[in-house]
C-alpha cells in the first residue's frame, strides 16, 4: 500500500518494467544489427556481405538458391559466428529476426531472367512480397534493389528517378522490368499502408570480380572472350550505350541509401557512357589488341541507351561512383585471369 499526496491509502500494482519484445530488442543496440542479405550469395550480395561483415558489430545471414549464385563466392565467411548461410528461395516464405533486409535475390543477366521467365517474375512479385512481410512482422528496414531496366528503352536521356520509363509490357525482358516495377509498387504500398520503413535503390550496370565466367552480360563476356583470344560479340548496331559502375562503388552506394533517410527511388550507377563498340576496343586495348571483334545479332526490346542521373544519389546521401572503367576492368581481368588460368604473360 502506498499513500498518496492527500493521504488516501492506494493499492500499487509492481510490475517489472515492459521488457522488449526479443524481435525489436537490438533496435535498443542500433549499431548491432542483425542484417539479412536475399542473393547475398551472387556477385553484388557477396561483395556486399564481405562490406557488411567488416563491421564487427554485425551479424549477417545470408539466404539463397544458388541458381546464379555460388558458395565459393562466400567461402571466406562460411562457418565465421557473425555468418549465417541458409539454401532458401525466396518465394517461399521466412521467418528470421534482423534488423535490417537487403533484397537482392533475382537473376539480373539477361541470359538468366529470360532462361525460365514465370520463375523470374515470381521472385520479383512473390519474392519481394515475402521479404515485406518479413519486414512488417520483425519491424526491419529493407532495401528493394531495383534496376535501370525499369526505365526501358528510354526516351529521356540521362534517366532521372522521375521518368515512368519506356517498358514494352508483353516482351521477353518484361518478366524482370515489369517485375522489377511491381516490385517497387509493393515496397510503396506497404510503406504507405502498414509504415514499413523502405529503400529502393535503381541499380545501373555493374561489374568486378566474380562475376559468372558465363554470366552472359557484356563486360564479362568481352574480359573472358579476350582472355580466351575469341571474337569480341559485339551485339548489333554496338552504337548502344551503357554506362558501367564497378562494383565497390556500389556496394558503398547500397549501404549509403539502407542507412540514410530517403526511402528513394534513387540511381546508383556511374555516369560515365559508353558504346558496346567503345568498349570492346577498351578491352582489346586492356588485354589483346590482336582479338577481332564481331558484330552479331541482337536481342528483342535491348534498351539504346542508359546513363544515370546521380544527383539525387550526391546530394541525398553523399554519395558518388570513385572508380573508372580504366581502372576497374583491369581489376576483373586479374580475377578472370586467376579463374580461367590464363596468366599476364602469355598474351602481353
Ligand atoms: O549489368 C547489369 O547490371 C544489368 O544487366 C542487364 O542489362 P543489360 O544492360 O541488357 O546488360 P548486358 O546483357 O550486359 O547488355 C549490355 C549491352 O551490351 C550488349 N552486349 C551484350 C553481350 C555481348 O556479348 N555483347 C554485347 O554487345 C547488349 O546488346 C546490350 O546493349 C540487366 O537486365 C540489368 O538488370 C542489370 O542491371
Amino acid at each position: 500500500m502506498a499513500e498518496s499526496a492527500n493521504g488516501d491509502h492506494q493499492h500499487t500494482i509492481t510490475r517489472p518494467p515492459p521488457t522488449p519484445s526479443p524481435l525489436r530488442f537490438s533496435k535498443f543496440f542500433q549499431a548491432n544489427l542483425r542484417i539479412l542479405v536475399t542473393g547475398g550469395a551472387g556477385f553484388i550480395g557477396s561483395h556486399l556481405v564481405d562490406k557488411l561483415m567488416e563491421n564487427e558489430k554485425h551479424e549477417v545471414i545470408v539466404v539463397d538458391n544458388y541458381f546464379t549464385g555460388s558458395k565459393d563466392n562466400l567461402k571466406r565467411w562460411i562457418g565465421h559466428p557473425r555468418f549465417e548461410l541458409i539454401r532458401h528461395d525466396v518465394t517461399e516464405p521466412l521467418l528470421v529476426e534482423v534488423d535490417r533486409i537487403y533484397h537482392l535475390a533475382c537473376p539480373a543477366s539477361p541470359i538468366f531472367y529470360k532462361y525460365n521467365p514465370v520463375k523470374t517474375i515470381k521472385t520479383n512479385v512473390i519474392g519481394t512480397l515475402n521479404m515485406l512481410g518479413l519486414a512488417k512482422r520483425v519491424g526491419a528496414r529493407i532495401l528493394l534493389t531495383s534496376t535501370s531496366e525499369v526505365y526501358g528503352d528510354p526516351l529521356e536521356h540521362p534517366q532521372k528517378e522521375e521518368y515512368w520509363g519506356n517498358v514494352n509490357p508483353i516482351g521477353v525482358r518484361s518478366c524482370y522490368d515489369e517485375g522489377k516495377r511491381v516490385a517497387e509498387t509493393l515496397m510503396f504500398d506497404y510503406h504507405r499502408q502498414h509504415g514499413i520503413e523502405i529503400r529502393i535503390a535503381r541499380i545501373f550496370n555493374t561489374y568486378g570480380p566474380r562475376m559468372n565466367i558465363d554470366d552472359g552480360r557484356v563486360v564479362s563476356n568481352f574480359i573472358a572472350q579476350a582472355l580466351r583470344g575469341e571474337h569480341l560479340t559485339v551485339q548489333a548496331p554496338g552504337t548502344q550505350t551503357r554506362s558501367f559502375c564497378y562494383v565497390s562503388d556500389m556496394v558503398d552506394g547500397l549501404i549509403h541509401l539502407m542507412e540514410g533517410d530517403h526511402t528513394g527511388p534513387i540511381n546508383i550507377g556511374n555516369p560515365g557512357e559508353f558504346t558496346m563498340m567503345e568498349l570492346a576496343e577498351t578491352v582489346k586495348e586492356l588485354i589483346d589488341p590482336t582479338v577481332e571483334v564481331m558484330i552479331v545479332e541482337n536481342t528483342p526490346d535491348d534498351p539504346r541507351q542508359r546513363k544515370p542521373d546521380i544527383t539525387k544519389a550526391k546530394e541525398l546521401l553523399g554519395w558518388e561512383p570513385k572508380v573508372t572503367l580504366r581502372e576497374g576492368l583491369p581489376l576483373m581481368e586479374e580475377d578472370f585471369r586467376q579463374r580461367l588460368g590464363v596468366p599476364k604473360s602469355q598474351n602481353n
